[in-house]
Formats: structure tokens, sequence, C-alpha cells
């Protein structure tokens, strides 16, 4: 919540160089994210067309992509060890996200609220979830201890381990520091990009036209078969403003996370002294009436000058700005373009057939990540339309 100091600054440089150095915004990890789609369109085929529910597919490849760079491997969504971590994961997330006392209190951090007997019912699940987690990562941090190699650094666990090696056991290098560390990148890089391609395949659903002008253009570049890759960005304006409208309309982490004043400031005449909590409010930066003509609609052409051109708006900033901001955002820009372009190459979207309504998407969880609600939806192969 406050850290601005050295140990969060070393930590925040390793993070980044790290996850760069295994691949993250070169062309090694783009290979690792489609050869993770391929598994993802083999487990949408198997719903054959039928009503399905693809929140925990897709938050399993998401999940792979994080885990290729920190435990050097993906798993296949059956893995025992990893269904575990998931579903702790996803039982923490669903616990705090789609329940309003408990998102309020854990966003505005009520630690105090914690003993009133609902809420401490409540958190003990939460924490027994992440003792089991961390009890799994301790087994494959144990797992790589024993077969280190200081010369072959297999993934973002082994990194850990040498710079703690290096560093002497210094305190910002600690075996639970690493625990901590990778549950965090985990939970951070998964439901995050995740959730942002689930909105984008419920705006799919809500806007046929739009989903087929995107297909459109994602035909005329890639064609039914070839593989897409970030470099193709530039020649696909209107799927970049999909996204860049996806980004805005359902701003997935509406207040970002809690920072902390570490000394008194004046901003524009107010006065914040030293130890306040601050949010910034994204999700009034994406709904601004002054910059946005009718932010309430979904409309990706506001993102296209006169000529068709994708026009990049500094007002988009889902992942936040400052020193602060997201560590992963050129890993989640990556994955969400490739996916969805993937996705919407491979399969039409379609609303569940035995529903009465379309799924909502005016409303999602209270808390700190917007989500939609749970949904079905019809994945027709292109090859049987
Ligand atoms: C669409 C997907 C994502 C969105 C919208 C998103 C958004 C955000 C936001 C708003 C913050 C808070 C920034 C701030 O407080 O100023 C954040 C922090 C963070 N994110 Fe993401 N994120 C996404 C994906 C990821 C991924 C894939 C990773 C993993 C590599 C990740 C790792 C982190 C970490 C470690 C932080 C904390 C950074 C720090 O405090 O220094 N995020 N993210």
């Amino acid at each position: 919540l406050i850290d601005y100091g050295d140990w969060w600054k070393r930590q925040r440089r390793f993070g980044f160089s790290t996850l760069r150095g295994f691949g993250v915004g070169k062309r090694s990890m783009e290979d690792r994210i489609t050869e993770e789609v391929a598994y993802l369109n083999n487990a949408i085929r198997l719903h054959d067309g039928k009503a399905f529910d693809i929140q925990s597919i897709l938050s399993n490849a998401v999940s792979n992509n994080i885990s290729s760079i920190v435990l050097g491997r993906r798993f296949e969504y059956d893995d025992e060890r990893f269904k575990e971590i998931m579903a702790r994961l996803a039982m923490g997330y669903h616990t705090v996200m789609f329940n309003k006392f408990c998102s309020t209190i854990q966003h505005f951090n009520a630690i105090s609220c914690v003993h009133l007997p609902y809420f401490s019912r409540v958190n003990k699940k939460l924490m027994e979830d992440v003792d089991v987690t961390i009890k799994l990562l301790r087994e494959i941090v144990a797992e790589h201890k024993s077969s280190y190699d200081q010369n072959n650094h297999r993934d973002f666990i082994d990194a850990f381990l040498g710079e703690q090696k290096a560093q002497n056991g210094t305190d910002a290098f600690t075996d639970k520091q690493l625990l901590h560390y990778v549950r965090d990148l985990f939970f951070a890089g998964s439901e995050t990009t995740a959730t942002t391609l689930r909105w984008a395949l419920l705006s799919l659903i809500h806007h046929p036209k739009k989903q087929e002008k995107l297909r459109k253009e994602i035909f005329k570049f890639l064609g039914k078969e070839k593989i897409p890759a970030v470099d193709n960005k530039s020649y696909m304006p209107y799927t970049c403003a999909f996204m860049q409208e996806v980004y805005r309309y359902r701003t997935i982490a509406p207040l970002g996370v809690a920072h902390m004043t570490n000394e008194d400031v004046n901003l524009n005449g107010y006065s914040i002294p030293n130890g306040t909590t601050i949010f910034v409010n994204l999700w009034a930066v994406h709904n601004n009436p002054d910059v946005w003509d009718e932010p309430n609609k979904f409309k990706p052409e506001r993102h296209l000058d006169d000529k068709g051109n994708f026009v990049q708006s500094n007002h988009v900033i889902p992942f936040s700005v400052g020193p602060r901001h997201c560590l992963g955002e050129k890993l989640a820009r990556m994955e969400v373009f490739i996916y969805l372009v993937s996705l919407v190459q491979k399969f039409e979207f379609l609303p569940d057939p035995d529903a009465t309504d379309l799924p909502d998407i005016e409303n999602g969880s209270y808390g700190p990540l917007c989500a939609p609600k749970p949904f079905k939806m019809v994945a027709r192969s292109k090859s049987t339309y």
C-alpha cells in the first residue's frame, strides 16, 4: 500500500527485468501465447457448438502464460495441482468480488471489521485459500531448489533464487517474499486479463455487427489460418479501436489499487496529509463526458479518425500511470490482442439460445475487480458456418 522505498524499487526492478528476460515484449512470449491459444481453441471445440461458460478455461489459458514465465512450464487444464491452485485463487477472487460487503472491506482496507462474526468467517476462508496456495507453491519452489542450476535460469523462480544468492539473504529476497511474489503474479496476471477478455466476448455477443466488422478486418490481414502477431496491430485499426473501447467501456480495476501519501501534499488547492489512503478513479477518466461522447455506449468507432486510422488515447489508462503502474501491462496487452484476434478468427460468438435475455453487460461485480456476472454463450467454429 505505502512502499515507494528502496525495498519496493529493488523488487519492481527485478520483476520488470525478469519478465523481460523471459520473453515479455518479445517474439518468444508471443509464441508461448499462440501455443496456449491452440489449447484453448481445442477446449472450446469440445463444447461442440453448445452453450457454455468460458470462464474457467480462459483463466486456465491465461494462467498458463504466467506459469510459463514464473514456473517455466504450462499445465494441462486437468492437472490436479494446477486445478487446486486455480480453484483456490478463484475462490478467494469470487468471495471478494461478488460480495458487496467483502469487496468494500477489502478495498477500503477496513481491517478492523474482520473481527465481526460474518466477516471473520469469510476472512478465515480467504486465509485458508491463501495458505493452501502458498503450500502448493512452496512444493514447487522446493523442486526448483533441488534442481537449481545457476548457469541455466529456467524461469522467474530460478531468477529469484539466483538473486537471493547474489544478495546473500538480504530482507528483499527472502523465501517468504518469493512465495508471495509468485502468488501475486498469478493473481494479478490471470484474472485481470481473463476478465478483460470476458468483457470483450460479451461485447461481441451484444454487438454482432461489430463482431462481423472485426472478423472482416482479421480475415483481410490474416486470412482464416495465419497466426496473429503483435506487429499486425498497425494494419488492424478497427481491432485496436475495439480493444481500446473494451478497456475504456468496462474498466476492470475501476479504482486501481490503494496507494498512500508518504508526505503532506497540496494538489490543485487540496491539502492531503501524509498517510492518507488514495485511490485513482480510473472509471471516471474513462467515463468523463467532457472527453467522451455518450460514454455509456460501446462505440469502437470513436477511436478512429476520419480516414479510419486508429487513435491511441491517453484518456484510456486501464493499467494506470506513474511509478506503480501495472507491472504486467506489456504482457497483458500482448495477450488481449492475440487471444481476441485468434478467437474471433476461429469462432463466431453467439448468445445462449436457451436464455431469454442477453447476458448483462451493464453491471458486473463490485470491488477491486469489475468482472462480468457468469454467463453462457455459443462458440460456433468457423468451419461449421
Ligand atoms: C488487462 C489486464 C490487466 C489490467 C487492466 C491491469 C491493471 C492494473 C492496475 C490498474 C494496477 C494498479 C496500478 C497502480 O496502482 O497504479 C496493476 C498493478 C499490478 N499489475 Fe496489473 N493489470 C493487468 C494484467 C497484469 C498482468 C498480466 C500482470 C502480471 C505480470 C500484472 C501484474 C501487476 C502487478 C505486479 C501490479 C502491482 C505493481 C506495483 O505495485 O508496483 N497485471 N495492474
